[in-house]
């Protein structure tokens, strides 16, 4: 009974002991699993240790690193003070300085200025010593040196550079005993024009004397030199004629021919504007011109109505008015500038075509622009009139070697140009002696057509501007030099005081 009851008992907790075993079991595997979740959690642990230890030692250096960077922070920030200060200090500076500088700058104005009226008094006094000298004046001009002449040029030295009134030529040669030998030859004029002298710094010495036409002077301007040294470009310009250089600099033809105006279109534009600055006080004018040509002792009426002028001319001076007239040419009322300009442009036409029918005639033919300007002030009742006269002289060189003997037409041109400069030289010469003997001495004005024509602009009453053109050339030394004498011979004369033409109704 008793085993049956331990049977029973077995049985009835066989269930319970088999649920308990399954416990047990389940218990054993979380036992594991714990166990190898702390084993994890412990090398966790090891490793977060060792994180700890490095990040100690990172805080370590960076802390020291901080402890570095304030101290070059406050070394930066008292740097910064002391730049501060000084910058202070510097502004102060130049705020002293650019005072001073506003100063210095009104004040080199202030000189400018006083040297510019000082130069205007200078130029003033100049012309005053110019008036008494008498009223003949001789201004030297020398051309550039053109592209291909390069390597070319004569020594020519222009020592004054203040004034501007000398110049200085030296030439070199080979005495008989094989030395070399070097002459000096200084010349003096009323100004030199260096080969830089652009055409309005000539026109700015001219301009003056062109204005005087309107005040009842007769105003002469002559340009002498030989073949090829500027005397047209002077007096007409640069115009049309494009140099290659002003091509390779990019400009155009109206730039250039602009730029390059000459004295001619200069002065007319010039006595168009101060005519019409006068018209404010009264007085109106009336302004002619003509343009002539002076080839072989005839003259040619270079704006006449036919393209060949064949028609003979005479010269002819009233006495009462002093007028001069040259019989069958034209003279043209000059209403404006432009319209001068066309008429410039149609006489050089008419040189031009001459000049391919006969060799190279415009440079052994005399040109004379002249302007008759008369005006009446309706206010005061003043008359006056006056002339401007600008000659574009033929080429002075002497002509030697065999060919002009043998070449009929040339020489007739050589001998003609000849009579006609050295009658000017004596027309100037004799006015300069005239002074001495009185109003009875005689001035050979009718030895050539060209002082004939002139006789009534080229007398003591009127003022006779030459300018002297030169080449800058070693080859044409010897012509420059016999220029340079003649032009010096002209310099030297005295001739009398201008008369205005001024008359009262
Ligand atoms: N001041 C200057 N600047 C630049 N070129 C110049 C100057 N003077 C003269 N020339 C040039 O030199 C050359 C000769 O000048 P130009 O024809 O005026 O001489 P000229 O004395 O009138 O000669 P001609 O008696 O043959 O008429 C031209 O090509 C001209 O353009």
């Amino acid at each position: 009974m008793v085993e049956g009851e331990i049977e029973n008992v077995r049985k009835k907790y066989k269930g319970v002991v088999s649920e308990l075993e399954g416990e047990v079991k389940r218990w054993e595997r979380e036992g594991g699993r714990l166990e190898g979740e702390v084993e994890r959690m412990k090398r966790e642990l090891d490793r977060e240790r060792e994180t700890v230890v490095s990040l100690r030692s990172t805080l370590t250096d960076q802390a020291n690193a901080h402890i570095t960077l304030s101290t070059q922070n406050n070394i930066l920030q008292s740097q910064i003070t002391s730049l501060q200060s000084s910058l202070q200090t510097d502004s102060t500076t130049l705020s002293t300085l650019s005072l001073s500088l506003t100063r210095a700058t009104a004040r080199i104005k202030d000189l400018e200025n006083e040297a510019r009226e000082a130069e205007s008094v200078r130029r003033k006094l100049h012309n005053m010593v110019q008036e008494l000298k008498g009223n003949i004046r001789v201004f030297c001009r020398v051309r550039p040196v053109l592209g291909l002449e390069a390597g070319e040029e004569a020594e020519i030295r222009y020592p004054d550079w203040r004034d501007r009134r000398e110049i200085v030529v030296e030439s070199t040669s080979e005495s008989a005993m094989g030395q070399e030998r070097k002459e000096v030859y200084n010349f003096g004029f009323d100004r030199v024009f260096e080969p830089s002298s652009t055409q309005e710094e000539v026109f700015e010495e001219i301009s003056q004397l062109a204005q005087s036409c309107t005040d009842g002077y007769n105003v002469c301007i002559f340009a002498y030199g030989q073949t090829g040294s500027g005397k047209s470009f002077t007096m007409e310009g640069g115009g049309v004629r494009l140099s290659l250089s002003s091509l390779s600099r990019g400009r155009t033809d109206a730039d250039y021919a602009l730029q390059t105006a000459g004295m001619i279109p200069r002065a007319v534009q010039q006595v168009f504007r101060v005519t019409d600055e006068l018209k404010s006080k009264g007085w109106e004018y009336k302004m002619e011109g003509q343009f002539l040509e002076i080839y072989n002792e005839t003259i040619n009426d270079l704006l006449g109505k036919h393209e060949f002028d064949k028609k003979k001319h005479e010269i002819k001076h009233d006495p009462k008015t002093l007028r001069t007239s040259i019989t069958d040419t034209q003279s043209h009322a000059l209403t404006s500038p432009s319209q001068v300009t066309s008429l410039l442009l149609l006489a050089q036409s008419r040189r031009s075509v001459a000049a391919t029918l006969m060799n190279e005639r415009s440079s052994r033919s005399h040109s004379v622009f002249m302007l008759r300007i008369s005006g009446r002030n309706e206010v005061s009742g003043e008359r006056c009139e006056g002339s401007l006269n600008l000659v574009d002289l033929a080429g002075s060189e002497r002509l030697v070697g065999s060919g002009v003997a043998g070449d009929k037409e040339r020489l007739r041109e050589t001998q003609s140009i000849n009579k006609s400069l050295s009658a000017l030289g004596d027309v100037i010469g004799a006015l300069g002696e005239k002074g001495d003997k009185g109003d009875k001495h005689h001035i050979p004005y009718r030895n050539s057509k060209l002082t004939y024509l002139l006789q009534n602009s080229l007398s003591g009453n009127s003022k006779t501007l030459m300018v002297l053109n030169l080449s800058p050339l070693a080859a044409h030394l010897n012509e420059s030099l016999t220029s340079l004498r003649f032009a010096t011979k002209v310099n030297n004369t005295t001739i009398g005081t201008a008369k205005k033409g001024r008359l009262t109704s």
